[in-house]
């Protein structure tokens, strides 16, 4: 859905957007606030990457953009900034406003599961996938492939879970104050009691940053940074020791910096204080980091039905399987620059059908979800749409697969694409 511009402000020589935007995931409008700096001004045709800050509790996209002071440093790296708000609004639901850390401005960044909070407390789907993507087809000058994630205190929650649950979306990932291991504090437990139910504990640890670095794979470049003043930090709500314990233990500690700021609080004095440091930490990743290039699939070669395929088996559509129907495959992977998110499927699968449905009959299309996604997506992750399907009665079965390494770090993010004619 398009965005309304209800405001546009000079800003460090760029522009400060107040959009909002009809949410299909949250089920309302919402609110958010868009930096451009000066080079996404231009029409140089040149693309700026985009790094979304996460507000805590009781915020909205006004806090960090009025007071955080990440303009200055994003207008001088030629840096978009996003500020989402940190719940839907307005939805109507008994008891969603009365309580600071829970409801109306403390989403966690989750989708709820229990009712009544799953009819649109869904700010996991829309910060990985809606908003990114309204805000790519309307703002040309943002480049889809270069995002960095940061935020405070259960924003900062937000960037860590969102970064490790989504290997290779986000290029870079720092956090201030971050609520780090919310199934031991009581704002995690609270929140995740309500959005998710207290037997669910499952659910709760696949949103615990402290549990998911257990299981990353590769070079982990995080900052945080905590005030030893915070009176958040002395009350056991923050936890950043859980987290550097937990990435010690799995041996993903070596490049996190957990920086204990001597005397600073929980406020955006803190937050501005440090947000140049943060915005060169993104920098770092965003300004260095080169798409690879988009390649043709090559021809189809045929390969004889039982025979083992080159790439992932389990992979293979149902109708693959079926008794006299060859297999052809089309090598090599076809690089995708991140993990697809729904929506990227389905451009994906248009891409497919444009290329293949030529050749003449109808065209299934199938996209099972990647190993990293599989790994970690929670049970609800709307990770796979349905079938597609074109054409007249079936001849043909396109699959298209998924692979993402963690390119963040250059391992290569690949989809694979096979063909049962
Ligand atoms: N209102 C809460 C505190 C909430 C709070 O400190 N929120 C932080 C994020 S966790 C914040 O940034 N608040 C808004 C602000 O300082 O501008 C209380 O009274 O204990």
């Amino acid at each position: 859905m398009a965005f309304t511009t209800k405001a546009t402000i000079a800003s460090f020589g760029g522009k400060l957007l107040k959009l909002s935007h009809q949410a299909k995931s949250t089920n309302c409008e919402m609110g958010l606030n868009l930096y451009l700096p000066p080079q996404a001004a231009s029409d140089s045709g040149k693309k700026v990457p985009v790094l979304f800050y996460l507000a805590g509790l009781t915020c909205t996209g006004d806090n960090g953009a009025e007071k955080g002071f990440f303009q200055h440093g994003a207008s001088q790296k030629g840096m978009a900034i996003v500020y989402p708000d940190t719940s839907p609004r307005g939805l109507n639901i008994e008891g969603e406003d009365e309580a600071y850390d829970f409801g109306s401005g403390a989403g966690f960044y989750v989708n709820a599961t229990k009712e009544p909070y799953s009819k649109g407390y869904n700010m996991y789907t829309y910060i990985t996938e809606e908003l990114p993507n309204a805000l790519f087809s309307s703002f040309k000058q943002l480049d889809s492939s270069r995002m960095g994630i940061t935020g405070h205190s259960m924003g900062g929650h937000g960037a860590l879970t969102l970064f490790l649950k989504n290997p290779g979306m986000y290029k870079s990932v720092s956090a201030f104050a971050p609520i780090a291991n919310p199934i031991n504090c009581p704002w995690g437990q609270k929140a995740f009691k309500g959005y998710f139910g207290e037997d669910q504990q499952q659910k709760w640890k696949e949103h615990d940053a402290s549990e998911l670095v257990k299981q990353w794979k590769g070079p982990l470049d995080i900052l945080i940074d905590v005030g030893t003043g915070d009176n958040f930090y002395k009350q056991g709500q923050l936890l950043p020791e859980n987290f550097m314990k937990a990435a010690k233990e799995s041996g993903n500690d070596k490049d996190i910096k957990l920086r204990m700021q001597p005397d600073y609080d929980h406020s955006y004095y803190f937050i501005s204080s440090f947000a140049e440091d943060h915005i060169a930490h993104a920098a770092k990743h965003l300004l260095a980091y080169v798409p690879s290039p988009p390649q043709t699939p090559p021809a189809v070669s045929t390969v004889p039905r039982g025979e083992a395929l080159p790439w992932q088996p389990a992979f293979r559509g149902p109708m693959g399987d079926e008794p006299g129907i060859p297999t052809k495959i089309l090598p090599p992977p076809l690089p995708i620059a991140r993990p697809l998110s729904v929506q990227s499927r389905q451009s994906a699968v248009a891409a497919l059908l444009n290329t293949f449905a030529p050749r003449g009959g109808p065209v299934v299309v199938r996209l099972p979800i990647s190993p990293p996604h599989d790994r970690l997506a929670t049970p609800t992750t709307p990770c796979l749409p349905p079938v597609v399907d074109r054409g007249p009665p079936s001849v043909a079965t396109y699959a298209a697969c998924c692979t993402a390494g963690n390119d963040q770090f250059g391992a290569e993010a690949a989809g694979r694409l096979c063909a049962d004619v």
